[in-house]
C-alpha cells in the first residue's frame, strides 16, 4: 500500500509533467529576474533548454523585451504582491518568439497575453514571480483580418465604382466638415464644381460604354491635378466636385484653368474612335455670406451654370 508521502510525491510528479506539456508558457523568476523554471512551451518556442536559461537574467536572455514595463510591474509584484497583465492589444508580445503563421503588419512574432503572479515562499514572503505566456496569434490574426475586411467595406462604401473618387454621400459629408472647420478657423477654402459639356451627345454618338470611359479618364486627369489635401468626388452622372483646402480664389482659378485646358487637349480613344470634349467649371470661395455647405454648393453650381450659359468650356466664379 503506498503511504501518504508516496501519493503526494506521485501527484507532484504528475503536476510537473502536466506543466511541462501545457500549451501555456510558464517562467518562474526570482527578485533579480533570474530564471528558475522554464517549461516545455518556453523551451519549444525559444529553442533554449531550461538548463541554458536557468540562473540567467531575462534582460540578458532577451535584451529586446519591454524591460521598463516589466521592471515596473515586478517591483509592484515583489513589494505589494500585485498581479500584472499585458494583452497583445497593449503590447504585441513580451517574449520575442517566432511564429510560422503569416501575420500582416508585424514581423512574424507570436502575439501574447502575459500574466505575472507573485509566488509565496514557505516563509510567507514573495521572492519569486510566475509569468504565464498565452499564444494569442490566432485571435490577433483573425481580428486583423476582420479589421482589414471592415476597412475595405468602409472604403467601398465611400467610393464611386466607376471613377474611384469619393461618392456623392461621402464627398458631401467632407464638404460639410470643411464648412464647419471654416467657421472655427476662417481659413480660405474653395469649391470647384465642373460638368462635362454636351455629355449626352457623347453617349448618343459613341454609346454608353464610351461615355463611361470619358468619365473614367476625366477622373484620372482630375486626380493628377490634385494636391493630397484636396477632396474630389463624383457628384452626379457627369458632374464632379473638388474641395480645395486652404486655397483662395486665385489658387482655385489656377487649378480650374489647368484642369479645363488639360481636358480640352485630351482625347479619349475608345474602340478606335477618338472622343474630344470639354468641361464647364464653377468656383465659389467660402465666405461669411455663405450660411451652410448646401448654400456653398448652390453658389458653385450657379457659377457652373453661368459657364454653360456663356458658351461652355470656361471657368466662372460666384
Ligand atoms: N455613360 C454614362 N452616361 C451618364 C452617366 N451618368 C449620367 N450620364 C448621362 O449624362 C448625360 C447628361 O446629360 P445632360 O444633363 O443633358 O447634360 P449634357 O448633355 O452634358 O449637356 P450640358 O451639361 O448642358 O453641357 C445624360 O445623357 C445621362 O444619361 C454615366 O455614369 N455614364
Amino acid at each position: 500500500m503506498p503511504d501518504q508521502h508516496d501519493k503526494e510525491f506521485n501527484e507532484f510528479h504528475w503536476m510537473v509533467n502536466m506543466l511541462q506539456t501545457l500549451d501555456v508558457g510558464l517562467v518562474v523568476i526570482d527578485r533579480q529576474q533570474q530564471v528558475q523554471l522554464w517549461n516545455g512551451f518556453m523551451e519549444n518556442h525559444s529553442g533554449m533548454k531550461p538548463d541554458v536559461v536557468r540562473g540567467r537574467q531575462l534582460a540578458e536572455i532577451y535584451p529586446e523585451m519591454p524591460h521598463d514595463w516589466l521592471n515596473r510591474q515586478l517591483s509592484m509584484i515583489f513589494t505589494l504582491g500585485n498581479k500584472a497583465f499585458s494583452t497583445w492589444e497593449q503590447r504585441p508580445y513580451i517574449f520575442p518568439f517566432h511564429t510560422y503563421q503569416p501575420i500582416t503588419g508585424q514581423a512574424d512574432l507570436m502575439y501574447q497575453n502575459v500574466t505575472i503572479i507573485p509566488l509565496l515562499g514557505l516563509d510567507g514572503r514573495v521572492n519569486h514571480a510566475c509569468m504565464m505566456v498565452y499564444d494569442m496569434t490566432d485571435a490577433a490574426v483573425n481580428k486583423q483580418g476582420l479589421k482589414a475586411a471592415n476597412d475595405e467595406l468602409a472604403m467601398i462604401s465611400r467610393t464611386d465604382a466607376l471613377t474611384r473618387l469619393f461618392n456623392r454621400g461621402h464627398w458631401e459629408s467632407e464638404l460639410e466638415k470643411t464648412y464647419r472647420r471654416y467657421q472655427r478657423t476662417g481659413e480660405p477654402h474653395c469649391l470647384v464644381m465642373f460638368d462635362i459639356d454636351h455629355f449626352k451627345k457623347v453617349n448618343d454618338g459613341f454609346g454608353h460604354p464610351a461615355g463611361d470611359e470619358v468619365i473614367r479618364q476625366t477622373s484620372r486627369i482630375l486626380r493628377a491635378c490634385l494636391r493630397v489635401t484636396d477632396v474630389a468626388g463624383r457628384y452626379g452622372g457627369e458632374e464632379f466636385g473638388v474641395i480645395l483646402i486652404n486655397t483662395d480664389i486665385a489658387g482655385a482659378n489656377f487649378f480650374a484653368e489647368r484642369l479645363r485646358k488639360q481636358i480640352e487637349k485630351h482625347a479619349v480613344n475608345y474602340e478606335g474612335q477618338s472622343i474630344s470634349y470639354t468641361i464647364s467649371v464653377g468656383i465659389c470661395q467660402l465666405s461669411q455670406t455663405i450660411h451652410s455647405h448646401k448654400d456653398w454648393l448652390e453658389k458653385a453650381d450657379q457659377a457652373l451654370y453661368r459657364s454653360k450659359q456663356n458658351g461652355r468650356n470656361q471657368v466662372s466664379h460666384s
